[in-house]
Protein backbone atom coordinates (compact mmCIF):
# COMPACT_ATOMS: atom_id res chain seq x y z
CA UNK A 1 0.00 0.00 0.00
CA UNK A 2 1.13 3.63 -0.78
CA UNK A 3 0.76 5.50 2.13
CA UNK A 4 -0.25 9.05 1.00
CA UNK A 5 -0.57 12.46 2.94
CA UNK A 6 -2.71 15.21 1.40
CA UNK A 7 -0.49 18.58 2.34
CA UNK A 8 -3.96 21.52 1.74
CA UNK A 9 -7.33 19.84 1.68
CA UNK A 10 -9.40 22.82 -0.15
CA UNK A 11 -11.11 22.16 -3.70
CA UNK A 12 -8.32 20.19 -5.68
CA UNK A 13 -7.10 18.48 -1.79
CA UNK A 14 -10.54 16.71 -1.00
CA UNK A 15 -11.08 15.81 -4.18
CA UNK A 16 -7.60 13.97 -4.55
CA UNK A 17 -7.73 12.16 -0.92
CA UNK A 18 -10.90 10.66 -1.72
CA UNK A 19 -9.84 9.51 -5.06
CA UNK A 20 -6.56 8.28 -3.32
CA UNK A 21 -9.15 6.40 -0.96
CA UNK A 22 -11.26 4.70 -4.15
CA UNK A 23 -7.81 3.00 -5.07
CA UNK A 24 -6.55 -0.71 -4.09
CA UNK A 25 -3.15 -0.09 -3.57
CA UNK A 26 -3.19 2.66 -1.70
CA UNK A 27 -4.55 4.73 1.75
CA UNK A 28 -4.68 8.23 2.95
CA UNK A 29 -2.44 8.71 5.79
CA UNK A 30 -3.98 12.08 6.35
CA UNK A 31 -4.61 15.46 5.12
CA UNK A 32 -3.64 18.93 6.39
CA UNK A 33 -5.69 21.63 6.73
CA UNK A 34 -4.82 25.47 7.97
CA UNK A 35 -8.28 26.47 9.46
CA UNK A 36 -10.89 24.43 11.49
CA UNK A 37 -13.79 25.56 8.93
CA UNK A 38 -16.35 23.46 7.53
CA UNK A 39 -14.13 21.95 5.20
CA UNK A 40 -11.65 20.66 8.06
CA UNK A 41 -15.11 19.28 9.75
CA UNK A 42 -15.58 17.19 6.46
CA UNK A 43 -12.19 15.93 6.58
CA UNK A 44 -12.71 14.52 10.44
CA UNK A 45 -16.55 13.09 9.47
CA UNK A 46 -14.73 11.62 5.82
CA UNK A 47 -12.74 10.02 8.94
CA UNK A 48 -9.44 11.36 7.65
CA UNK A 49 -6.92 11.65 10.38
CA UNK A 50 -6.49 16.33 10.41
CA UNK A 51 -3.04 17.31 11.18
CA UNK A 52 -2.15 21.05 11.27
CA UNK A 53 -0.52 23.32 8.42
CA UNK A 54 -0.04 25.49 10.69
CA UNK A 55 1.35 24.58 14.18
CA UNK A 56 0.39 28.70 15.51
CA UNK A 57 -3.53 27.63 14.89
CA UNK A 58 -3.00 24.11 15.94
CA UNK A 59 -5.47 25.80 19.30
CA UNK A 60 -8.33 27.07 16.92
CA UNK A 61 -8.84 23.42 16.19
CA UNK A 62 -9.32 22.14 19.66
CA UNK A 63 -11.41 25.60 20.28
CA UNK A 64 -13.93 23.80 17.00
CA UNK A 65 -13.90 20.51 18.50
CA UNK A 66 -12.02 18.95 16.10
CA UNK A 67 -9.00 16.62 17.15
CA UNK A 68 -5.69 16.72 15.04
CA UNK A 69 -3.40 13.54 14.82
CA UNK A 70 -0.57 16.26 14.64
CA UNK A 71 1.25 18.59 12.83
CA UNK A 72 1.99 19.09 9.33
CA UNK A 73 5.86 17.70 9.63
CA UNK A 74 4.62 14.28 11.37
CA UNK A 75 2.34 13.46 7.99
CA UNK A 76 5.06 14.05 5.69
CA UNK A 77 7.28 12.02 7.80
CA UNK A 78 4.68 8.71 8.01
CA UNK A 79 3.84 9.36 4.18
CA UNK A 80 5.31 7.20 1.11
CA UNK A 81 4.41 10.35 -1.53
CA UNK A 82 2.35 13.38 -0.56
CA UNK A 83 0.21 15.38 -2.28
CA UNK A 84 0.83 19.30 -2.18
CA UNK A 85 -2.68 20.87 -2.80
CA UNK A 86 -2.10 24.40 -1.56
CA UNK A 87 -2.33 27.72 -3.32
CA UNK A 88 0.31 28.71 -5.89
CA UNK A 89 3.42 29.29 -4.91
CA UNK A 90 2.64 27.50 -1.19
CA UNK A 91 3.97 24.52 -2.65
CA UNK A 92 7.69 25.85 -3.37
CA UNK A 93 7.89 27.03 -0.33
CA UNK A 94 6.68 23.47 1.22
CA UNK A 95 9.89 21.89 -0.76
CA UNK A 96 12.37 21.70 1.93
CA UNK A 97 10.04 19.96 4.21
CA UNK A 98 10.13 17.28 1.65
CA UNK A 99 12.91 17.17 0.90
CA UNK A 100 14.15 17.45 4.78
CA UNK A 101 11.89 14.10 5.40
CA UNK A 102 13.11 12.46 2.19
CA UNK A 103 9.70 12.47 0.88
CA UNK A 104 8.50 11.91 -2.91
CA UNK A 105 5.85 14.99 -3.65
CA UNK A 106 3.35 16.19 -6.12
CA UNK A 107 2.77 19.58 -6.72
CA UNK A 108 0.12 21.55 -8.38
CA UNK A 109 -0.27 23.17 -11.59
CA UNK A 110 -0.24 27.02 -9.96
CA UNK A 111 3.48 26.10 -8.82
CA UNK A 112 6.10 27.10 -11.68
CA UNK A 113 7.66 24.23 -13.34
CA UNK A 114 10.84 24.66 -11.27
CA UNK A 115 9.54 23.12 -8.35
CA UNK A 116 9.26 19.81 -9.75
CA UNK A 117 11.67 17.63 -11.90
CA UNK A 118 8.77 17.00 -14.31
CA UNK A 119 5.71 18.33 -15.45
CA UNK A 120 2.80 15.28 -15.38
CA UNK A 121 0.43 14.43 -18.03
CA UNK A 122 -0.75 10.41 -17.39
CA UNK A 123 -1.88 10.42 -21.38
CA UNK A 124 1.67 11.75 -22.34
CA UNK A 125 4.51 11.06 -19.93
CA UNK A 126 3.76 9.06 -17.48
CA UNK A 127 7.00 7.22 -18.07
CA UNK A 128 9.11 10.59 -17.24
CA UNK A 129 8.14 10.70 -13.80
CA UNK A 130 9.40 7.45 -12.69
CA UNK A 131 12.42 8.19 -11.95
CA UNK A 132 11.17 11.54 -10.33
CA UNK A 133 10.83 12.05 -6.78
CA UNK A 134 9.22 15.45 -7.35
CA UNK A 135 6.78 15.80 -10.51
CA UNK A 136 4.17 18.96 -11.08
CA UNK A 137 0.60 17.80 -12.51
CA UNK A 138 -0.10 20.43 -14.67
CA UNK A 139 -2.83 22.87 -14.40
CA UNK A 140 -6.48 22.11 -15.29
CA UNK A 141 -6.46 23.85 -18.66
CA UNK A 142 -3.22 22.69 -19.43
CA UNK A 143 -4.65 18.76 -19.09
CA UNK A 144 -7.39 19.44 -20.82
CA UNK A 145 -5.17 20.38 -23.59
CA UNK A 146 -2.62 17.95 -23.57
CA UNK A 147 -5.43 15.49 -23.72
CA UNK A 148 -7.07 16.75 -26.39
CA UNK A 149 -3.59 17.48 -28.26
CA UNK A 150 -1.74 14.52 -27.43
CA UNK A 151 -3.92 11.67 -30.31
CA UNK A 152 -3.43 14.58 -32.97
CA UNK A 153 -0.18 14.95 -32.44
CA UNK A 154 0.59 11.32 -32.62
CA UNK A 155 -1.56 10.62 -35.96
CA UNK A 156 -1.20 13.34 -37.76
CA UNK A 157 1.90 15.62 -36.36
CA UNK A 158 0.72 19.56 -35.28
CA UNK A 159 2.24 22.51 -37.66
CA UNK A 160 0.50 25.02 -34.95
CA UNK A 161 -2.13 25.23 -32.51
CA UNK A 162 -4.24 27.86 -31.70
CA UNK A 163 -6.53 28.25 -28.63
CA UNK A 164 -8.53 30.83 -26.77
CA UNK A 165 -9.39 29.45 -23.39
CA UNK A 166 -12.63 30.96 -21.87
CA UNK A 167 -11.53 30.71 -18.28
CA UNK A 168 -14.47 30.56 -15.41
CA UNK A 169 -14.07 33.53 -12.49
CA UNK A 170 -13.54 31.35 -9.63
CA UNK A 171 -14.59 28.35 -7.83
CA UNK A 172 -18.20 28.51 -6.43
CA UNK A 173 -16.32 28.16 -2.65
CA UNK A 174 -15.10 31.28 -4.16
CA UNK A 175 -16.96 34.13 -3.26
CA UNK A 176 -15.12 36.63 -3.50
CA UNK A 177 -13.72 36.19 -7.32
CA UNK A 178 -14.84 37.83 -10.23
CA UNK A 179 -15.96 39.18 -12.77
CA UNK A 180 -19.49 39.58 -11.64
CA UNK A 181 -20.49 41.60 -14.73
CA UNK A 182 -18.08 41.96 -17.52
CA UNK A 183 -15.25 39.34 -19.63
CA UNK A 184 -12.21 40.53 -19.15
CA UNK A 185 -8.61 39.37 -20.98
CA UNK A 186 -6.85 37.69 -18.50
CA UNK A 187 -3.91 37.95 -19.08
CA UNK A 188 -4.19 41.01 -21.49
CA UNK A 189 -0.77 40.35 -22.94
CA UNK A 190 -0.42 37.31 -25.41
CA UNK A 191 0.54 34.46 -24.92
CA UNK A 192 -1.11 33.28 -21.52
CA UNK A 193 0.80 30.91 -19.44
CA UNK A 194 -0.97 27.94 -20.59
CA UNK A 195 1.05 27.99 -24.30
CA UNK A 196 4.17 27.76 -22.80
CA UNK A 197 2.98 25.42 -20.10
CA UNK A 198 1.69 22.70 -22.60
CA UNK A 199 4.90 22.83 -24.40
CA UNK A 200 6.15 21.39 -20.62
CA UNK A 201 4.59 17.98 -22.01
CA UNK A 202 4.98 18.63 -25.42
CA UNK A 203 8.41 20.86 -25.84
CA UNK A 204 8.26 21.03 -29.74
CA UNK A 205 4.62 21.85 -30.20
CA UNK A 206 4.00 25.48 -31.53
CA UNK A 207 1.04 26.74 -29.40
CA UNK A 208 -0.13 30.41 -28.88
CA UNK A 209 -3.05 30.83 -26.28
CA UNK A 210 -5.16 33.52 -25.28
CA UNK A 211 -7.02 33.95 -22.07
CA UNK A 212 -10.21 35.55 -20.86
CA UNK A 213 -12.09 35.49 -17.71
CA UNK A 214 -16.44 35.39 -17.40
CA UNK A 215 -18.80 35.42 -14.81
CA UNK A 216 -19.05 31.48 -14.12
CA UNK A 217 -18.24 29.32 -11.27
CA UNK A 218 -19.15 25.88 -13.67
CA UNK A 219 -16.27 25.23 -16.07
CA UNK A 220 -14.10 26.80 -18.43
CA UNK A 221 -14.15 26.48 -21.88
CA UNK A 222 -11.50 25.98 -24.75
CA UNK A 223 -12.02 27.09 -28.43
CA UNK A 224 -9.01 25.48 -30.46
CA UNK A 225 -7.88 25.28 -33.75
CA UNK A 226 -5.58 23.34 -34.83
CA UNK A 227 -3.27 23.02 -37.78
CA UNK A 228 -2.63 19.58 -38.62
CA UNK A 229 0.60 18.35 -40.28
CA UNK A 230 -1.08 16.02 -42.79
CA UNK A 231 -4.71 15.82 -43.72
CA UNK A 232 -7.23 13.28 -41.80
CA UNK A 233 -9.95 11.67 -44.26
CA UNK A 234 -12.59 13.23 -42.85
CA UNK A 235 -14.20 14.86 -39.77
CA UNK A 236 -15.56 11.48 -38.49
CA UNK A 237 -11.94 10.12 -38.57
CA UNK A 238 -10.89 12.55 -35.80
CA UNK A 239 -14.40 12.53 -33.91
CA UNK A 240 -13.59 8.92 -33.46
CA UNK A 241 -10.07 9.08 -32.40
CA UNK A 242 -11.20 11.82 -29.46
CA UNK A 243 -14.10 9.10 -28.76
CA UNK A 244 -11.22 6.20 -28.37
CA UNK A 245 -9.45 8.37 -25.71
CA UNK A 246 -10.21 7.42 -21.99
CA UNK A 247 -10.56 10.62 -20.64
CA UNK A 248 -12.26 12.75 -23.19
CA UNK A 249 -15.94 12.37 -23.32
CA UNK A 250 -17.48 13.51 -26.98
CA UNK A 251 -21.11 15.02 -26.86
CA UNK A 252 -23.47 14.51 -29.56
CA UNK A 253 -25.83 16.51 -30.98
CA UNK A 254 -29.04 15.00 -29.58
CA UNK A 255 -27.95 15.13 -26.07
CA UNK A 256 -29.34 18.81 -25.62
CA UNK A 257 -26.34 19.27 -23.59
CA UNK A 258 -25.63 23.06 -25.00
CA UNK A 259 -23.15 24.27 -22.46
CA UNK A 260 -21.44 24.18 -18.74
CA UNK A 261 -24.81 24.22 -17.16
CA UNK A 262 -26.56 21.37 -18.89
CA UNK A 263 -22.85 19.37 -18.31
CA UNK A 264 -22.76 19.87 -14.32
CA UNK A 265 -26.87 18.57 -14.98
CA UNK A 266 -25.93 15.48 -16.73
CA UNK A 267 -22.84 15.10 -14.16
CA UNK A 268 -24.97 15.34 -11.16
CA UNK A 269 -27.95 13.04 -12.56
CA UNK A 270 -25.57 10.62 -13.76
CA UNK A 271 -24.31 10.84 -9.79
CA UNK A 272 -20.71 12.17 -9.77
CA UNK A 273 -19.40 13.01 -6.73
CA UNK A 274 -19.59 16.62 -6.11
CA UNK A 275 -21.02 16.73 -9.83
CA UNK A 276 -17.45 16.15 -11.22
CA UNK A 277 -16.66 15.47 -14.33
CA UNK A 278 -12.83 14.09 -14.52
CA UNK A 279 -12.98 14.35 -18.54
CA UNK A 280 -12.48 16.64 -21.44
CA UNK A 281 -16.07 17.45 -22.56
CA UNK A 282 -15.80 17.82 -26.82
CA UNK A 283 -18.84 18.54 -28.33
CA UNK A 284 -19.10 16.48 -31.49
CA UNK A 285 -20.77 18.91 -33.61
CA UNK A 286 -17.69 21.77 -33.12
CA UNK A 287 -15.61 19.22 -34.76
CA UNK A 288 -14.85 20.84 -37.94
CA UNK A 289 -12.08 20.41 -40.95
CA UNK A 290 -11.25 23.08 -43.30
CA UNK A 291 -8.52 20.78 -45.02
CA UNK A 292 -5.30 20.37 -42.16
CA UNK A 293 -7.47 22.86 -39.71
CA UNK A 294 -8.92 21.43 -37.44
CA UNK A 295 -11.84 23.03 -34.92
CA UNK A 296 -13.11 22.13 -31.86
CA UNK A 297 -14.65 23.75 -28.69
CA UNK A 298 -14.54 21.91 -25.44
CA UNK A 299 -15.53 22.29 -21.63
CA UNK A 300 -12.92 21.60 -18.91
CA UNK A 301 -14.09 21.32 -15.75
CA UNK A 302 -11.50 23.06 -13.29
CA UNK A 303 -12.45 21.44 -10.05
CA UNK A 304 -11.98 17.89 -10.84
CA UNK A 305 -9.70 16.90 -14.51
CA UNK A 306 -6.45 16.70 -12.80
CA UNK A 307 -7.70 14.47 -9.73
CA UNK A 308 -7.21 11.05 -11.74
CA UNK A 309 -3.84 12.75 -13.14
CA UNK A 310 -2.70 13.14 -9.40
CA UNK A 311 -3.74 9.49 -8.84
CA UNK A 312 -1.50 8.19 -11.79
CA UNK A 313 1.31 10.23 -10.77
CA UNK A 314 1.56 8.79 -7.51
CA UNK A 315 1.74 5.67 -9.27
CA UNK A 316 4.49 6.59 -11.45
CA UNK A 317 6.29 8.02 -8.70
CA UNK A 318 6.17 4.68 -7.02
CA UNK A 319 6.84 2.44 -9.62
CA UNK A 320 4.75 -0.41 -9.28
CA UNK A 321 2.43 -0.18 -12.19
CA UNK A 322 2.67 1.17 -16.18
CA UNK A 323 1.42 4.11 -17.14
CA UNK A 324 -1.52 2.47 -18.98
CA UNK A 325 -1.52 0.14 -16.42
CA UNK A 326 -2.62 2.58 -13.51
CA UNK A 327 -5.04 5.16 -16.22
CA UNK A 328 -7.15 2.32 -16.56
CA UNK A 329 -6.75 0.98 -12.93
CA UNK A 330 -7.83 4.58 -11.75
CA UNK A 331 -10.38 4.94 -14.39
CA UNK A 332 -12.14 2.10 -13.02
CA UNK A 333 -11.61 3.06 -9.57
CA UNK A 334 -13.99 6.42 -10.00
CA UNK A 335 -16.25 5.18 -12.61
CA UNK A 336 -14.15 7.16 -15.57
CA UNK A 337 -15.13 6.89 -19.72
CA UNK A 338 -18.52 5.16 -18.42
CA UNK A 339 -21.05 7.72 -20.08
CA UNK A 340 -24.84 6.86 -20.91
CA UNK A 341 -24.21 8.74 -24.25
CA UNK A 342 -21.87 6.15 -25.41
CA UNK A 343 -22.49 4.68 -28.41
CA UNK A 344 -25.19 7.06 -29.43
CA UNK A 345 -24.38 8.77 -32.92
CA UNK A 346 -24.01 12.23 -34.14
CA UNK A 347 -26.35 13.24 -37.02
CA UNK A 348 -25.08 16.62 -37.68
CA UNK A 349 -21.53 15.15 -38.03
CA UNK A 350 -22.55 12.17 -40.05
CA UNK A 351 -24.39 14.56 -42.35
CA UNK A 352 -21.13 17.09 -42.54
CA UNK A 353 -19.17 13.94 -43.90
CA UNK A 354 -21.82 12.85 -46.17
CA UNK A 355 -21.68 16.40 -48.18
N1 LIG B 1 -9.22 25.21 -8.12
C1 LIG B 1 -8.90 24.88 -9.35
O1 LIG B 1 -9.71 25.08 -10.24
C2 LIG B 1 -7.59 24.28 -9.67
C3 LIG B 1 -6.48 24.48 -8.88
N2 LIG B 1 -5.29 23.95 -9.25
C4 LIG B 1 -4.11 24.19 -8.45
O2 LIG B 1 -4.19 23.41 -7.26
C5 LIG B 1 -3.56 24.08 -6.16
C6 LIG B 1 -4.55 24.19 -5.03
O3 LIG B 1 -5.66 24.96 -5.48
P1 LIG B 1 -7.07 24.88 -4.76
O4 LIG B 1 -7.37 23.50 -4.33
O5 LIG B 1 -8.02 25.57 -5.66
O6 LIG B 1 -6.81 25.77 -3.47
P2 LIG B 1 -7.77 25.97 -2.21
O7 LIG B 1 -7.59 27.38 -1.79
O8 LIG B 1 -9.13 25.48 -2.50
O9 LIG B 1 -7.16 24.99 -1.12
C7 LIG B 1 -5.88 25.21 -0.60
C8 LIG B 1 -5.67 24.42 0.69
O10 LIG B 1 -4.34 24.72 1.18
C9 LIG B 1 -4.43 25.21 2.53
N3 LIG B 1 -3.44 26.29 2.74
C10 LIG B 1 -3.57 27.60 2.47
N4 LIG B 1 -2.44 28.26 2.79
C11 LIG B 1 -1.59 27.33 3.24
C12 LIG B 1 -0.28 27.38 3.75
N5 LIG B 1 0.41 28.54 3.82
N6 LIG B 1 0.30 26.23 4.13
C13 LIG B 1 -0.35 25.06 4.07
N7 LIG B 1 -1.63 24.96 3.61
C14 LIG B 1 -2.23 26.08 3.21
C15 LIG B 1 -5.83 25.72 2.65
O11 LIG B 1 -6.17 25.67 4.02
P3 LIG B 1 -7.27 26.56 4.73
O12 LIG B 1 -8.45 26.60 3.81
O13 LIG B 1 -7.51 25.83 5.95
O14 LIG B 1 -6.67 27.91 4.94
C16 LIG B 1 -6.60 24.71 1.81
O15 LIG B 1 -6.79 23.53 2.57
C17 LIG B 1 -3.04 25.40 -6.76
O16 LIG B 1 -1.72 25.22 -7.21
C18 LIG B 1 -3.97 25.61 -7.97
O17 LIG B 1 -3.40 26.42 -8.97
C19 LIG B 1 -5.16 23.12 -10.34
C20 LIG B 1 -6.23 22.85 -11.12
C21 LIG B 1 -7.52 23.47 -10.87
O1 LIG C 1 -5.36 25.74 -12.90
C1 LIG C 1 -6.32 26.46 -13.11
O2 LIG C 1 -6.44 27.29 -14.17
P1 LIG C 1 -5.28 27.71 -15.18
O3 LIG C 1 -5.01 26.53 -16.05
O4 LIG C 1 -5.92 28.83 -15.97
O5 LIG C 1 -4.07 28.15 -14.39
C2 LIG C 1 -7.39 26.54 -12.12
O6 LIG C 1 -8.65 26.71 -12.73
C3 LIG C 1 -7.07 27.62 -11.15
O7 LIG C 1 -7.13 28.82 -11.85
P2 LIG C 1 -7.03 30.21 -11.08
O8 LIG C 1 -5.57 30.60 -11.12
O9 LIG C 1 -7.87 31.12 -11.92
O10 LIG C 1 -7.56 30.02 -9.68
Amino acid sequence: MIRVGVNGYGTIGKRVADAVRAQPDMEVCGVAKRSPNYVAVGATEAGYPVYAADDDRAHEFAAAGIDLAGSVDKLVAESDVVVDATPSGVGAENRPLYEHHDTPALFQGGEDATVAEVSFNARVNYDEAEDADYVRVVSCNTTGLSRFLAPLYENYGIEKARVTLVRRGGDPDQTGRGPINDAVPDPISIPSHHGPDVQTIFPKLDIDTIGLKVPTTMMHLHTVNVTLENEPDDVTEIRDRLRSEDRILTIPDYAGIDGAGTLKDFALDAGRPRGDIWENCVWEESITLRGRDLYCMQAIHQESDVVPENVDAIRALSGHLTGPESRSLTNETLGIGFSRLDGRESRTLDRQTAD
